[in-house]
């Protein structure tokens, strides 16, 4: 079973410059996708547009194997076979990385890969992401842009790159379905060119942003009779829906019909907070 209720955004402690420990929100985007299936390029130009920092899990591994760390040797056989490297190893590499940087807005791409990196992120960081971008890829085109990738990556080979769909197929989907039950997942068709894709994507993230202003209502004036209540209802079904973690734009005003009350300017039924 996954954890229940979490913040979405988290009291992550960091180092100031003054070497000073201090708190800040942070707000996490997680981006799935088959291998091959743009993740790196769209997160680039996400980043780039939207003022987010980019984390690959998929770059911070092939650091830790660099590195020449036990870790790092223990990380490239798992690798190398399309494996997936267990989760606390993965998820205390996410963190470190995250603390060292002074930005609240991070784009974590190849995160999750299965249910068992959900709930050790959700367990170590008691936080989970504001959504989920999932990029949707036909198999025949990732395996076409994987072999024609040419970054020299060990695991790009056809052997490799088959058994990282076949993990991709039985591990992550089950993850974008948990995130899909919670309402978090942002699809996209990324079989398309890397510019249309992009269009796809920054319509969701420019909606997130919309979301966060408060919108223009004007208050409806009504009197006795004029059907004001049941208008009232769709009024409310007109507004944005808040986006977790965020206070609503609006509060809400109960008034009973039994007592005949009504909204009046003093008393109105929406009211910005
Ligand atoms: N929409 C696209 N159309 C064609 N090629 C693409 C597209 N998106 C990415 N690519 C290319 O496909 C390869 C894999 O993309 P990448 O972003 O590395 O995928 P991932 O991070 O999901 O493994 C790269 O060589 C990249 O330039
Ligand atoms: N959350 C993650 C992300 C990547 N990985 C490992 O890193 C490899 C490369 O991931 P990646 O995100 O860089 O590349 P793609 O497979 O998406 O092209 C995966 O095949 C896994 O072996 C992992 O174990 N856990």
């Amino acid at each position: 079973m996954l954890c229940g209720a979490l913040l979405s955004a988290h009291e992550l402690f960091v180092e100031s410059d003054r070497g000073l420990a201090k708190q800040k929100k942070v707000k996490v985007v997680f981006v799935i996708g088959g291998p091959g299936s743009g993740k790196g390029t769209q997160c680039q130009r996400i980043a780039q547009q939207f003022g987010y920092t980019h984390l690959s899990v998929g770059e911070l591994l092939r650091q830790e194997i660099n590195s020449g760390s036990e870790t790092g040797s223990m990380i490239h056989s798992i690798m190398k076979e399309g494996k997936l490297v267990p989760s606390d190893v993965t998820v205390r590499l996410l963190q470190q990385a995250m603390q060292g940087i002074d930005n609240d807005k991070f784009l974590i791409d190849g995160f999750p890969r299965n249910e068992e990196n959900v709930k050790t992120f959700e367990n170590l960081t008691k936080m989970e992401p504001e959504f989920v971008l999932y990029l949707d890829c036909p198999q025949d085109e990732m395996e076409r842009r994987l072999l024609s990738r040419n970054e020299g990556r060990e695991d790009d080979n056809i052997d490799t790159i088959r058994k990282r769909f076949k993990v991709f197929m039985e591990s992550t989907l089950p993850a974008v379905e948990y995130y899909e039950s919670k309402g978090k997942i942002r699809k996209v068709d990324a079989g398309k060119s890397i510019d249309d894709v992009f269009e796809s994507i920054k319509a969701i993230f420019s909606q997130g942003k919309d979301n966060n202003k408060p919108a223009n209502l004007q208050l409806v004036a009504a009197g006795p009779s004029s059907a004001y209540g049941s208008h009232g209802a769709s009024l409310l079904s007109l507004l944005p829906t808040p986006i977790a973690g965020h206070e609503p734009a609006f509060k809400v005003h109960s008034w009973r019909l039994a007592e005949k009350q009504r909204p009046t300017l003093d008393q109105p039924y929406l009211e910005h907070t």
